[in-house]
């Protein structure tokens, strides 16, 4: 019998529709951001907002701008990557939302 062969990292991404973006506030980030949104992909940023600007309870002004350039929506929060229970809360709420694998770059 034919063991079934583990997918190659081209076939992940394919199925991938959901990537999440570290420190994706930033200026490298933020234009990730815009070329995974074009792609076709849903974005989820998580950044603490260390080195980028949001007024309270807010999106970050970068992110506004990414909203407006590609007309899509980016989901956000701020959070330290360190937070452990605070992450592992990120990827259940998403996981539970949707159906599709998480790929982080
Ligand atoms: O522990 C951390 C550290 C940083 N961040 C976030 O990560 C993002 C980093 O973005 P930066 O714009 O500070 O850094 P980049 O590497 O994206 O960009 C920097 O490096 C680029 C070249 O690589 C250019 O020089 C650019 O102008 C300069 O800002 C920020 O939103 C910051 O808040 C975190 O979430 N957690």
């Amino acid at each position: 019998m034919e063991r079934a062969q583990p997918p190659t990292a081209r076939t992940i991404i394919k199925m991938s529709q959901t990537v999440l973006v570290t420190g994706g506030a930033g200026y490298v980030g933020s234009h990730t951001i815009i070329e995974l949104l074009n792609a076709g992909y849903n974005v989820i940023c998580v950044d603490n907002l260390c080195n980028a600007f949001s007024e309270k309870d807010s999106l970050p002004e970068s992110l506004k701008r990414v909203q407006e350039i590609t007309g899509k929506t980016v989901g956000f929060y701020a959070v330290d990557l360190k937070d452990k229970a605070a992450l592992t809360a990120i990827f259940k709420k998403v996981s539970a939302s949707s159906p599709f694998q998480i790929e982080s770059v």
